[in-house]
């Protein structure tokens, strides 16, 4: 079976995206890991799958790299609004599409070329100085759970060795957890590098990370504006805008298409 595939680029962070509205691609845990594996397969931090949805324009299937489900991706979320809106999939009103992942409805808005606004959950959970493998932390979940360190020299940190660490202390994230490095740049703004669960290294972006930065900064007295610029390791930035009580939260910056193609499901 030839199934066509689009890749597109979340400030970095990279997704594997197949229109599944006819529910005709079944794709198995090892199947999505080996064609997200990079060198052998396509290469990407995840696979969505887009299907339909009774209510909104479409249904998000976020898988990692690892194969399995994961939960909110924000990035991911924004490549399968600029995904839909390439392919046509009607908006639910001009340029604003709603969709719906893990149970949730999603609003977002293609703002330009390339470059797309995403309505995120109001976050849930502040954990503030948990002692960490040496490191103090605080953790909060955005639709994905995040632990958050702050580091005065963010290009110094082994961002592989320590989150990977952290992201298994079960202990105290019983399902793991995304770990974010955080050095703060202005009142407005931050520099981020994110070790993904599911992904099991640094990736090049996340959004839900970039959020949950903002958020706990924002809470802590780190950041004082409520719209801020974050830098992430890709070099792109991403911009989070929340109000004072942080149930409007928004996630925007680029999605882009960088490559299509196709695969047959035998070769995988
Ligand atoms: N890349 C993501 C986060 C994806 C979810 C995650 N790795 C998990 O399941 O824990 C983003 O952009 O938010």
């Amino acid at each position: 079976m030839k199934i066509t595939f689009t890749k597109l680029s979340g400030a970095g962070n990279d997704f594997i995206v197949i229109d599944n509205r006819a529910l005709a691609i079944h794709l198995t845990p090892l199947q999505i890991n080996k064609l997200c594996t990079r060198r052998t397969g396509i290469g990407a931090d995840g696979l969505i799958l887009i299907e339909p949805s009774a209510t909104f324009s479409f249904s998000m299937k976020y898988h990692n790299a690892d194969g399995f489900l994961g939960s909110m991706c924000g990035n991911g979320g924004r490549c399968a609004v600029y995904f839909a809106f390439t392919i046509g999939i009607p908006a639910a009103s001009g340029n604003a599409y709603t969709f719906e992942a893990n149970g949730n409805r999603y609003d977002a808005w293609v703002l330009g070329e390339e470059n797309v606004k995403l309505k995120m959950l109001a976050p849930q959970g502040f954990k503030e100085n948990l002692d960490l493998e040496g490191e103090q932390c605080f953790a909060l979940n955005t639709g994905s759970p995040h632990a958050i360190i702050y580091i005065s020299d963010l290009d110094a940190v082994d961002v592989n060795k320590k989150g990977s660490a952290i992201r298994h202390r079960t202990d105290f994230f019983p399902d793991g957890t995304n770990v974010n490095f955080i050095e703060i740049t202005s009142p407005n703004s931050l520099a981020l590098r994110t070790f993904e669960r599911g992904v099991e290294e640094e990736t090049l972006a996340c959004g839900t990370g970039a959020v949950a930065a903002a958020l706990m900064s924002h809470k802590l007295g780190k950041i004082s504006s409520t719209t801020v610029q974050v830098t992430v390791k890709s070099g792109d930035t991403l911009e989070v805008e929340f109000n004072e009580s942080m149930d409007e939260v928004f996630l925007s910056g680029p999605a882009k298409i960088i490559y299509e193609g196709s695969f047959t499901i035998e070769g995988f």
